[in-house]
């Protein structure tokens, strides 16, 4: 049976990519009693029953998937964090860090708003850029209207499928803008002006770019580590990896655990005093977040 990949879906219709185009498809009926929701990004198996009508009869397993925006097996998030306004923050920096690297996606941390940062606050996103780099992260430093945007872009998003995330204002849409020039996201400026809400509701769509896909619609919108457990959040600070093998205790939280690595490479100096204050607020809120029901 043909297989093929969802790249968007609107009204109950799911668009699937195959070698030679695209066919529109319907989900199963039996999908909605299995509670198996098709979604953008999903491989997925489907019958052909006449010219215009198709059926998707299997979703193959997913590698990871994200509520908002809808869409699964993501490989890359372009994390976008102004340089300034809003300010660079290491906080807010290493809080989307952590979600990316819970949906086990590859983050690349773009710098943005170059050509608006001052010689000082050049060379504070320069030392934080290499001591991400340090870590194993991949930092760009961007403008908007640099030449060559796509071009530097072009390596990271090549066979893989990104989503951009980031906060509000750091220039998301804007870069989505330049990526995908016939999308027309609103951006600051012209939902401003036009005095409209920013978030209005849209379909996801995965788009060919650089020999690879881009979703429409920025990722990450919620920053609470509603499903992230204790237990995992150190393996989501790259540093602490080799470390944390070599703490005494099997599950150890590098807290107040005595032979704790982790802990003597934050007090060596090591690992980033800052990076380690920032693990211990996330396990605090893991820890103080209610139980869902
Ligand atoms: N100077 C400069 N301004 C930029 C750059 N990128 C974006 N901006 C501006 O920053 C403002 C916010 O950009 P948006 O693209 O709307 O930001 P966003 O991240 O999509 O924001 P939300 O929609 O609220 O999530 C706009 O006025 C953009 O023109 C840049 O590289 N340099
Ligand atoms: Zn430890």
């Amino acid at each position: 049976m043909p297989e093929g990949q969802i790249r968007k879906a609107i009204s109950g219709f799911y668009y699937v990519k195959y070698d030679g185009g695209t066919v529109r498809c319907r989900g199963r009926g039996v999908f909605r009693k299995r509670k198996i929701t098709p979604l953008v990004g999903d491989w997925v198996t489907y019958v052909q029953e006449g010219v215009e009508d198709a059926t998707i009869t299997e979703v193959h397993p997913r590698k990871n998937e994200l509520v908002r925006p809808p869409v699964s097996n993501i490989d890359l998030a372009l994390l976008a964090v102004s340089i300034v306004e809003p300010a660079f923050s290491s906080n807010l920096l290493d809080r989307f860090l952590v979600l990316v690297e819970s949906h086990h996606i590859e983050p690349v941390i773009c710098l943005t708003k170059k050509d608006k940062a001052n010689e000082a606050e050049l060379q504070k996103a320069e030392e934080a850029a290499a001591y991400y780099r340090s870590i194993g992260y991949s930092v760009l430093m961007t403008s908007i209207d640099e030449p060559g945007l796509i071009e530097k872009l072009q390596p990271f998003l090549e066979g893989k499928t990104t989503v951009l995330a980031g906060q509000s204002g750091v220039g998301k849409s804007t870069l989505l803008n330049t990526l995908l020039p016939n999308l027309s996201l609103e951006t600051g400026e012209i939902s401003e002006s036009l005095g409209r809400g920013k978030h209005t509701t849209r379909h996801v769509e995965l788009h060919e770019l650089a020999g690879g896909l881009v979703a429409d619609t920025p990722g990450f919108s919620s920053l609470e580590f509603d499903t992230l457990e204790k237990q995992e959040l150190g393996s989501c600070f790259p540093e602490f990896l080799e470390a944390s093998e070599q703490c005494k205790f099997r599950g150890c939280l590098h807290l107040k655990e005595p032979s704790c690595e982790v802990k003597r490479k934050v007090e060596s100096g090591e690992i980033l005093q800052t990076r380690y204050n920032h693990y211990l607020q996330f396990l605090q809120e893991i820890t103080d977040r209610k139980p869902r029901y």
